[in-house]
This record gives C-alpha cells, structure tokens and sequence, in this order.
C-alpha cells in the first residue's frame, strides 16, 4: 500500500466527541498512525498528546513519522557535549530534547521513526524490534538484521541501523526508535561531534556507533515501501486492519491542547534549561597582537544558566571596574550566544569609546561566545 491508499483520517466524523471517545470508534485492538508534518517538535508533541490522552488499554497505536533535519537529545542529555551547537546554527538543523532517555541521534527525511504505545504492562520493546526485523525480512528475506540486547538494530553485524529510547509513565507507555533508511551520514557525523573539551557533567552520555542506511544494501527499497512492510506486520500480529491513518498535528480540533505541547518543546527552558548541571573548564588561545594568550575560563552552568564565572586575564588587559561588570552580567545569564552576545554589546556601550580597548574587548568576547 502506497501513501495514494492511505485513507485519511479516521476520526475525522467524530471531532464532535471527546477526543479519547473518538479514537476509541476507530479499528478494535490497535491504530496506525503517520504524521503528516515533518517538524520534530509537532510530532515529538503528537507522541506527549497520545500518551497523555489516549486510552492505551483500549486500543495499542502505532505512530509513524519523520522530520526535517534535526539533532535529538535524550531527557537527561547535555546538548554542549553531545553535539556541534554552531554548526546546528549555521546549517539550521533543529534542536529538540524529547522525554525518553537515552542518547542523541540525528533524523532527517531519510530516516523513519516509529513509536509503539501500549498501557505500562504491555510495553515490551524486545517484541518491537523484532516487529521490525520481521517487516524488513518480509520485504527483503536477504537483509541480514538483528536487534542487540541494548535494542539497537544491526544490519550486517556491525551497522547500527536503529536506535531506541522509551518512556514509562504511570500506565501508559512508549517505545520509538530510528530507522536510517537514506539519512545525510556525512551530517550525521559532523553534527554529532562536540567541540568542547573540558566538559563535566552527570548527564547521560550517547553511545556513539558506526551506522548504516539501508538503502546503502538495497537500492531498491523506499521509505513508503518501509512503513507500508511495517504497518502490514503491525496489523497482522494486532489483527487489526494495516490502513495508515494520517494526522495533523498542527489540528487542535483532533488533538486539544497539542499546540501548547508543542510550544513548550521548543522553549529554551526545555531544550537548554533542563540540562544537568555541568561546569567547563576550558583555555582560550586568544591571539593578540602577534602572540598567543591563554585565558583559563571555569563556569559552573546550572538549568542552562551560569551560575559561577571565572576569567583569568592577564592584570591590566581590561580595566578592573569592566573586568567585574562583565563576570557580573554574565552571573545568572543564559549559557547561549545570543544573549551574551546581547550583554557584552551593551556593556561596552557605556565604556570608553578606545580603540585598544575595543579590540581587547572584541576578542575576548569572540572567543567566550564561540564557546556556546
Ligand atoms: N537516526 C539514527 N538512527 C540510528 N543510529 C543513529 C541515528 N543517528 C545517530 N545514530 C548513532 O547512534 C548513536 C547514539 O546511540 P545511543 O544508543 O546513545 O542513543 C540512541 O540510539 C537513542 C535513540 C533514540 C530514538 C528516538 C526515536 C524517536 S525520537 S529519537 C550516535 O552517536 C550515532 O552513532
């Protein structure tokens, strides 16, 4: 079944009824689902509304979904540590911390993701995975895919084609992992390479693997062709029928409240402010005038924000008064460029317009927002 079969949504004759009423009217045992939008912070939304709404007891969902480029955290990740932030920036690939553990992947339209829901009981990502491995080798008996005991998916032994993370609530319950089909590795892997040296945190360090698209072994394969063998074995061991129905996610109508969700994802606060508390203790090589100076910076970073600074410069290379107004404003501001950026700019407003003392200025501050 190609995506000009998939009906469309389902539910769409009940947006009268309450939402859970709604669900419930559709297929008996289970729903498979597919996003019709490809912006990670939605459909990271669609998963929170699912699991916060959706009668699980009644009815398992299957949700399929992909993104535009983007870099996804684990709940209890450091961003600074697990991926290349100015590089995020420059090639405009989203940020997004979702609420399942684990480690830090990278998604684009090459690559899948599904989500099983079940009630807490029912959760069993094991059966999942082998769910997947049964979809692929009904659609190509020749892949040789396993799923490992740390639930990755492995495609000729060594290539890690998948990633899992879930998330256990009170009764409810989601499984979702990755599926590299055809994603950017080059990206991939450039992305996900920190610069920072000098980092120390508890947060839950990634697991860094060699991956491997799947159309790399078969070039004959698509994504639809993918969803659709995945959908088909879903169905068939839910004995429901494999209709993919399609979802907005934008559709508050549908799925009240979502959009609120989906705001809340994006915050700053979310993505930044829920980082573990880490400090840095890094040596900026600022080169001025023709030699290399070593500044030692030591910052204590907590809920995002700093909360201890130390810059050790040379005595005299700024005067003493800027020197303790810039540790002061930079006391309980954001760890982020932008508002650093914001704040050197206006401390130097009300300093002496000299020349000497604006470059001085320049490059430290260059160096010190260079390292966010
Ligand atoms: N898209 C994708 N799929 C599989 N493996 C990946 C991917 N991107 C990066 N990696 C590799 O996995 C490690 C991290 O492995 P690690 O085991 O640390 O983390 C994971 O696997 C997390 C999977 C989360 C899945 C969620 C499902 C929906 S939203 S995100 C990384 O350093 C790369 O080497």
């Amino acid at each position: 079944m190609g995506l000009q079969s998939v009906k469309n949504c389902l539910w769409l004759p009940c947006v009268l009824r309450t939402p859970k009423a709604c669900f419930w009217s559709t297929a008996g045992g289970g729903l498979i689902i597919q996003s019709v939008s490809n912006d990670v912070y939605q459909n990271l939304a669609v998963e929170d509304w699912i699991h916060d709404h959706m009668d699980l007891e009644k009815q398992q969902v299957l949700f399929l979904w992909r993104n535009s480029p983007a870099v996804v955290i684990g709940r209890h990740q450091n961003p600074w540590q697990e991926c290349n932030l100015r590089l995020l920036r420059q090639k405009n690939i989203k940020l997004a911390r979702r609420r399942s553990g684990g480690g830090t992947v990278y998604h684009d339209l090459g690559n899948i993701n599904l989500t099983f829901f079940t009630t807490r009981k029912k959760y069993e990502r094991m059966e999942n995975l082998k769910l997947v491995v049964k979809a692929l080798k009904a659609l190509r008996p020749q892949l040789d895919v396993h799923v490992t005991d740390r639930y990755d998916i492995l495609l000729d032994r060594q290539y890690k084609i998948s990633g899992t993370a879930a998330k256990l609530g009170r009764t409810s319950a989601y499984h979702h992992c990755t599926l590299l089909c055809n994603a950017d590795k080059f990206v991939l892997s450039s992305v996900l390479k920190s610069p920072f040296k000098g980092l120390k945190s508890n947060a839950t360090p990634s697991v860094p693997a060699l991956v491997k698209n799947l159309f790399e072994e078969d070039t004959s394969l698509t994504s639809e062709m993918l969803l659709d063998a995945i959908a088909k074995e879903y169905a068939m061991q839910h004995q429901i029928d494999h209709h993919i129905t399609l979802i907005n996610p934008a559709d508050e109508t549908l799925l009240p409240g979502i959009s609120d969700k989906t705001k809340e994802l994006q915050t700053w606060e979310w993505v930044y402010g829920k980082t573990p508390k880490f400090s840095i203790s890094t040596c900026l090589n600022m080169v001025y005038k023709d030699s290399v100076l070593d500044v030692k910076v030591n910052m204590d970073v907590k809920h995002g924000r700093i909360e201890v600074c130390n810059i050790d410069l040379p005595e005299q290379w700024l005067p003493p008064g800027l020197y303790s107004e810039l540790v002061k404003s930079l006391t309980g501001s954001k760890f982020c460029p932008n508002e650093i950026t914001a704040l050197v700019t206006a401390l130097l407003r009300v300093c002496p317009q000299d020349d000497e003392l604006h470059s001085r200025w320049s490059l430290l501050c260059e160096n010190m927002i260079r390292l966010m």
